[in-house]
This record gives structure tokens, C-alpha cells and sequence, in this order.
């Protein structure tokens, strides 16, 4: 059987673990997809680090656009990353040049990914990108494939595997925040920039692409709200313990009347919810389906093997002749996406303030909120010393963010507030 000829750009946690996959599993691989699917070239920066893989008998190009031209690679995988420079440059080159092109890229896609599937689809070639949404869990085939014949919902999901790992571990061994972000480096989590994955970026650009194919919209990563996590402290995580909540970022992509809110954030995430109980670097997507119901999922979403399980099982797709539109419809079909303000969302909040423990603090307080409209479910302090810094905690009903944000904006100008106010959106029980 002819083989199916790879050239693989970037050789870092996924490149090289993208290469050990077809290696290992080579005769597997090729039952599965029908022809052996062989890696024939790579580029990467430096040819003499040793990533234990074995490159003898690989064409090794130190320009990764020479793989988009090499006449011994028929599909182009793009492992290197960033929205912009080489990745993109690499991709439309693969592309011009007729060569399909699989990507775990999510940055890529999230800016660019109209323009390259047009590009694609002009040239009548499969783009992949499986690797790039919730590493090794197959939620693209899941959304695109297996849920086509529904009108979704809604998507959320606990998206990034760096920050999830970072909450579980604070939470239940209590280090420190910039201990556990080296961990998460060092097991090959984190971006390159790990700045992406605390301030929520990394999520926001895989929420963008799964609400391309489970609304039907163009990609439109500027119509996200996105928050990250840095400013979660270990006393929220405890309190939301206290309270039967876990604290996860979550995306969210919701249809609403007018068009498809989409937001990244901290949550408290009632315990008896399944998305809860994802810890650690998993991630996991809940997805409704008008006709399919809830459909949930779950698996590593960052690492090499993972998220070269998911770049392979693209290659083997275009191995076997797969044609699946690159956004799950003709680019002509896809509607703009409407955007929704964060400050139209609905939901109930978590409001942590510290305070000096003194007469009248809760009064001033509570009165900021019924002016704006909003009440409260619960209350929570801790014993009392008086003259000192106390947290105490609300818990409002169901309110409009507009509201609690003119509240807040209100309440951090207290003399007896001390800090800026934490609030965290509470999903629904
Ligand atoms: N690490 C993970 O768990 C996951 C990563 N991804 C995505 O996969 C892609 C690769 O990520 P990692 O392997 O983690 O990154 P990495 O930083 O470990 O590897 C990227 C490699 O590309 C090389 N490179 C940089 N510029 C290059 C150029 N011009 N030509 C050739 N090689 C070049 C770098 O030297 C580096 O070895 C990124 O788009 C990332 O967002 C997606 C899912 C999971
Ligand atoms: N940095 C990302 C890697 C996978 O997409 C993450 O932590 O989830
Ligand atoms: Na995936």
C-alpha cells in the first residue's frame, strides 16, 4: 500500500510525541487507516537535541516552510503554534502548495480559521484540527460528526488543562499558585507563554472554535468575555468548598435570543455537577443537543500523548479520504457570529470582600445591593475580630451582571472595604 508521507513542523511536546505515536503504534495505525502513515520530514530549531525519537533516515529541514514544498510529504502537520508567524505562514503555504494540512494550533484557528478553511475548502483539502480543542478528547469529531443533525444549545467546558490542574492542586495539596504553574511547565501543560493559559486566552480560543461548529458561525474570538484565573485566591477556593462549590474555568458558549454569548471565567460549579468532579489536567465538554439531550465527555486535555492521539487520529481520517467540511458546513453556509455582552448574563454570584470588622459594615454594604436591585441567598463570616481585616462572603439570588457590577464598582469605594472585591459567577444547581 502506498504510504501516506507526514512532514512534521516542531518537534516540542506534541511534535515529538506525535512522532513516537506513529512509531509505536505504526502497524496499528495502518490496519486502522488502510496505508502505513509514515513520517518523512521534519523541521525544528535545533537539530541536535536529543527528544527521544529516532530521526535517522528523515529528511530534516531547517526551514519549515520547505516541508510545504518537499515532493516527499503529502500532508503537512504543524506543531510549532502561535497565531501568527511561521504556524500561519506554514499552513498557507501547505495549503497553496495542495498539501493537506493537520494542526493542534488553536490560537491559529481562532483568529485566522475562517480564512484558512476557505482557503482549504477552495482547494478541496482537509484541514485538521482535533489536537487543538481538549487535547487527547475527540470533542471536534463529537460536535462536528457525531451531534451534526442537532441545534445545539449550549457548550461548556473546562478547557484548559494548566489552570485545571493548578485549582485541583491548590485545592487539595494548598500550594502556592506559582509553584503549581512550574509543575504544570514542566509536565508539558502550559503554552509556551503560560501567561495564555492563567489569563484564559488558551480556553477562549478553544471556545471560539467550538462555537464555530456548534452554532454554525464564523470564528470570532473578539466577541468572547474572557477572565483567567490569577486572581483566585486559596481563601475563594476554601470558601467555595464550604459552600459545595469547585472553582473550574469554564467556557461558555450559550445561544440566547440574541446571538451566542460566549464568556470565559472562573465558576463555582455546584459539587453534585459532573464538571466538578474534573480534576487535575483533564478537561471535559458538556454539550445539548436538541435531539441528542446532554452529552458530556472528558480526558487528558494537555500533554504529548493525549494531544498526539488526537493530531494521529486527523492523519488517519485524511488517510482514509475522509471529507468532512472543515467547520461542519460549506464556508458559504456559516452566519457571522452575533455577539452578546457579558453584562446581559444572568446568574447568580459570589461576592468575597475584605473589611474592616466593625459596626455597620454589613449595612453599607447590603444597602449598595438593594439599590441596584440585588438580593442575597447567604451570608458567611468567620468569628469576629473586631478593628481587624475580615473576609466575609455573599451569595446573591439570580441578578443581571450589569447590576452586580454597578454594585461592586460601588461597594470597592467603602472606607471599610481594604481590597479590591472578588466575585465569581455561580453556575446554575
Ligand atoms: N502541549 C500541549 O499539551 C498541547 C499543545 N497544543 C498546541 O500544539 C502546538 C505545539 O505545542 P507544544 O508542543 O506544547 O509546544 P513546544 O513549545 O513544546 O513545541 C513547539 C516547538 O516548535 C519549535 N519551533 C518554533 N519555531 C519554529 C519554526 N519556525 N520552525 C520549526 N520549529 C519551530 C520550537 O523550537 C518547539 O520545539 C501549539 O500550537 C500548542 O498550542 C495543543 C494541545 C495540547
Ligand atoms: N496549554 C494547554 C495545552 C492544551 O491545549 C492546556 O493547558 O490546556
Ligand atoms: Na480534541
Amino acid at each position: 500500500m502506498t504510504p501516506l508521507k507526514i512532514g512534521i513542523a516542531g518537534l516540542g511536546t506534541v511534535g515529538a510525541g506525535t512522532a513516537r505515536l506513529l512509531a509505536d503504534n505504526a502497524a496499528l495505525i495502518a490496519t486502522r487507516a488502510g496505508r502505513p502513515i509514515t513520517l518523512t520530514a521534519v523541521s525544528a530549531r535545533d537539530k541536535s537535541r536529543d527528544r527521544g525519537i529516532a530521526l535517522t533516515g528523515i529528511t530534516w529541514h531547517d526551514d519549515a516552510l520547505a516541508l510545504a514544498a518537499d515532493p516527499n510529504v503529502d500532508v503537512v502537520v504543524e506543531l510549532i503554534g502561535g497565531s501568527d508567524g511561521p504556524a500561519k505562514a506554514l499552513v498557507e503555504a501547505a495549503i497553496a502548495a495542495g498539501r493537506p494540512v493537520v494542526t493542534a494550533n488553536k490560537a491559529l484557528l481562532a483568529i485566522h480559521g475562517t480564512a484558512l478553511a476557505a482557503a482549504a475548502e477552495a482547494a478541496g483539502l482537509p484541514l485538521g484540527f482535533e489536537a487543538a480543542v481538549a487535547g487527547g478528547i475527540p470533542v471536534i469529531k463529537l460536535l462536528r460528526e457525531g451531534l451534526a443533525a442537532n441545534r445545539v444549545s449550549r457548550v461548556a467546558g473546562i478547557l484548559n488543562g494548566t489552570c485545571n490542574y493548578i485549582l485541583t492542586t491548590m485545592r487539595e495539596e494548598g500550594r502556592d499558585f506559582p509553584e503549581v504553574l512550574a509543575d504544570a511547565q514542566a509536565l508539558g501543560y502550559a503554552e509556551a507563554d503560560p501567561a495564555f493559559d492563567i489569563e484564559g486566552v488558551d480556553a477562549a480560543h478553544k471556545l471560539t472554535i467550538l462555537a464555530a461548529l456548534a452554532f454554525g458561525q464564523n470564528v470570532d474570538f473578539s466577541a468572547v468575555h474572557i477572565e483567567g484565573i490569577r486572581n483566585i485566591s486559596a481563601l475563594d477556593i476554601s470558601f467555595a468548598e464550604e459552600l459545595g462549590y469547585r472553582i473550574k474555568l469554564l467556557g461558555i458558549a450559550q445561544q440566547t435570543p440574541s446571538g451566542v454569548s460566549m464568556r470565559v471565567h472562573p465558576a463555582m460549579v455546584p459539587v453534585s455537577k459532573l464538571l466538578a468532579a474534573v480534576e487535575g489536567v483533564f478537561n471535559a465538554v458538556l454539550m445539548e443537543g436538541d435531539f441528542s439531550g446532554p452529552v458530556f465527555c472528558q480526558g487528558r486535555g494537555a500533554g504529548a500523548g493525549p494531544t498526539a492521539s488526537a493530531v494521529v487520529a486527523d492523519l488517519i481520517d485524511i488517510a482514509r479520504g475522509s471529507k468532512i467540511p472543515v467547520w461542519g458546513a460549506a464556508q458559504a453556509a456559516l452566519a457571522p457570529s452575533r455577539p452578546v455582552a457579558i453584562s446581559a448574563l444572568t446568574g447568580a454570584y459570589y461576592l468575597r470582600l475584605m473589611v474592616t470588622d466593625q459596626p455597620g459594615v454589613l449595612a453599607d454594604v447590603t444597602a449598595i445591593l438593594r439599590d441596584h436591585g440585588i438580593s442575597l441567598e447567604s451570608m458567611l463570616q468567620h468569628g469576629r475580630s473586631p478593628g481587624e481585616a475580615v473576609p466575609i462572603v455573599l451569595v446573591t439570588h439570580d441578578t443581571i451582571e450589569a447590576a452586580i457590577s454597578a454594585a461592586i464598582s460601588r461597594i470597592a469605594t467603602l472606607d471599610c472595604v481594604l481590597e479590591t472585591p472578588a466575585l465569581i459567577r455561580i453556575e446554575p444547581k
